[in-house]
């Protein structure tokens, strides 16, 4: 599904280029769950960016499904990234200004779902996560495990085959964790790509491959 072939991403220096990735190789198949760890600064999310289509600034081979992303036009680029990624973020990202039922619709809009479909939709996705009761409540009214949540459910509105998450426990609490990484499972069991950066060695588990990176490198890849 995902090929990345000498992955390089530089700052280019006064006197040198200093590397965030360096020579990245990286095959993920559809139905993977992995885990990229690593210290901070290894370049977890820099990765993550550019398999999300957030970054373009990158040397090296990308194919999605075979395509090279790099030579795509940047509409069908879009129209990939709307289509096949849900991102998560450790900060949740929700827009405070909107409540639950709307954070979840706002990718929806933008895929202009029409109004009946995206109620269905947000209604299956509410129900799911038990948060009905909770729809018209604003972001700070929730906990972070809560938050966390909706920002899933909106991740996955759209039904993206690929979920990419960002620290997605960072902020929370170990029972909190512990859930968000349970429906992270069931949502690789129903067959969704996912790739979550982490800290956390106890969210690995969940998974079925790491890949540990070190200064920009993978240094070791190994199958759970
Ligand atoms: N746009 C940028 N300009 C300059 N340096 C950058 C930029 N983006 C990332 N870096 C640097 O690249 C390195 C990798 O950053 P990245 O955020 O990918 O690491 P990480 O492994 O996700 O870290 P963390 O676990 O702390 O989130 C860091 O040293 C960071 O400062």
């Amino acid at each position: 599904m995902i090929q990345l072939s000498n992955i390089d991403k530089f700052i280019e220096g006064r006197f040198q280029r200093s590397f965030i990735l360096k020579g990245i190789n990286l095959t993920i198949s559809s139905g993977d769950f992995v885990t990229l760890m690593g210290p901070s600064g290894a370049g977890k999310s820099s990765l993550l960016n550019i398999i999300g289509l957030l970054d373009e600034d990158f040397e090296g081979e990308y194919l999605f499904e075979n395509q090279l992303i790099q030579t795509m036009k940047s509409k069908q680029k879009s129209a990939l990234h709307k289509s096949e990624f849900g991102h998560i973020f450790q900060a949740y990202h929700l827009i405070d200004e909107l409540t639950v039922f709307e954070n979840i619709e706002t990718p929806l809009l933008y895929r202009n779902v029409g109004t009946a479909e995206r109620k269905s939709i947000i209604a299956e996705l509410l129900d799911r996560f038990q948060m009905v009761a909770k729809k018209d409540l604003f972001p700070e009214q929730l906990s972070g495990g809560q938050q966390q949540m909706v920002g899933i459910a909106r991740a996955i509105a759209g039904k993206p085959r690929v979920l990419l998450a960002d620290e997605p426990t960072g902020n929370l609490h170990s029972t909190q964790a512990k859930e968000i990484m349970e429906v992270f499972r069931e949502l690789n069991n129903e067959g969704t790509t996912i790739i979550q950066a982490t800290h956390a060695r106890e969210n690995a588990d969940y998974g079925n491959r790491l890949v540990e990176m070190v200064d920009g490198r993978i240094e070791k890849q190994l199958a759970l």
